[in-house]
């Protein structure tokens, strides 16, 4: 189990962690999510050592880390790290061997990665002729070969297309099913609330949210009203607690407080009420409350 407890880091008079903390179980997925700036990637930092924290420990199985600990994690960092030069299989194989692996277990190991991740082609091209998403797969593939036993990956997904978004998913998803605590940072929600167990919603510095996606989105109160009234005539929410939003051709209503009774009063005079009812709040609606 990994545990991030209690972090704090300035930079100058700039408080970057104010105190971050959380738990990751083995096999489990967090989503680890924010506001540019928030503290994500100085958060992973610490945790592969990169940085120092200014007070705060990270523990694996209860003891503080060490460097073979981290030497055995997986990480993908902000500013990435590939040799350009250096061809694909080449590369994989390399840090394979730095992390530990024996040569013919390092080809072996790469051989599967290149298969997985769709890079066989390109196995023998120098790094700097791929496509930045073709590149981020073989960041991904450096971060796996020697079999981490924590993976720590920093906005893996984004300017990924959706096949290499959906192979990295099931790739991790893999990693996680043997036992590997997964971190990653993602900016894109809807694939958080998709992929991870749990999730941190990180705002400037503090945790303001943790848990288990499902219980985050049971907690958030009666979760939001959604109204859809066929043949109204625009602007017949003005007045109304919520907005609309436009989902396909039509637009809907979605309330997060206010007297329901009145909604549907006000729907009705409206038009036709094709819909009204409660569902739980997206990681996107429970983001946006608890950064706000
Ligand atoms: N080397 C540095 N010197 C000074 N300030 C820094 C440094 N690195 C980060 N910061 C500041 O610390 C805060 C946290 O930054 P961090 O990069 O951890 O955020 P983030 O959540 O990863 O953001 P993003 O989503 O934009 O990647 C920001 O205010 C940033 O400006």
């Amino acid at each position: 189990m990994l545990e991030i407890d209690g972090l704090r880091k300035r930079y100058g008079d700039k408080t970057a962690l104010d105190g971050v903390g959380f738990t990751v179980r083995p096999g489990e997925m967090f989503g680890f999510v924010g506001a540019n700036g928030a503290g994500k990637t100085t958060t992973m930092r610490i945790v592969m050592g990169v940085l120092g924290a200014d007070s705060g420990e990270v523990r694996l199985d209860g003891r503080p880390l060490g460097y073979d600990d981290r030497r055995a994690f997986g990480y993908m960092p902000e500013e990435r790290g590939l040799y350009q030069k250096m061809k694909v299989a080449e590369q994989i194989e390399y840090f394979g061997r730095l992390h530990g692996l024996a040569p013919a277990a390092a080809r072996t190991a790469t051989d599967a990665l290149l298969e997985r991740l769709g890079l066989v082609e390109r196995r023998d091209d120098a790094v700097e002729a791929l496509s930045l998403g073709n590149q981020q797969r073989v960041q991904l593939a450096v971060a796996l070969v020697h079999e981490p036993t924590v993976l720590i990956l920093d906005e893996p997904f984004s300017g990924l297309d959706p096949l290499a978004v959906d192979a990295l998913a099931e790739v991790l998803k893999d990693r996680a099913a043997e036992g590997v605590p997964v971190i990653f940072s993602s900016h894109q929600l809807d694939l958080v609330e998709r992929l991870c167990d749990s999730v941190g919603i990180i705002s400037a510095g503090r945790m303001v949210a943790y848990g288990p996606v499902a219980e985050l989105r049971e907690r958030e109160g009666r979760g939001v009203l959604r109204v859809v009234v066929r043949d109204a005539a625009p602007g017949w929410a003005d007045g109304l607690p919520g907005r609309i939003a436009r989902e396909g051709d039509r637009d809907v209503l979605l309330c997060e407080e206010g007297d329901d009774q009145a909604v549907l009063r006000t729907a009705m005079g409206a038009g036709t009420v094709e819909h009204f009812g409660r569902r739980q709040p997206t990681l996107t609606e429970i983001f946006r409350e608890a950064v706000a």
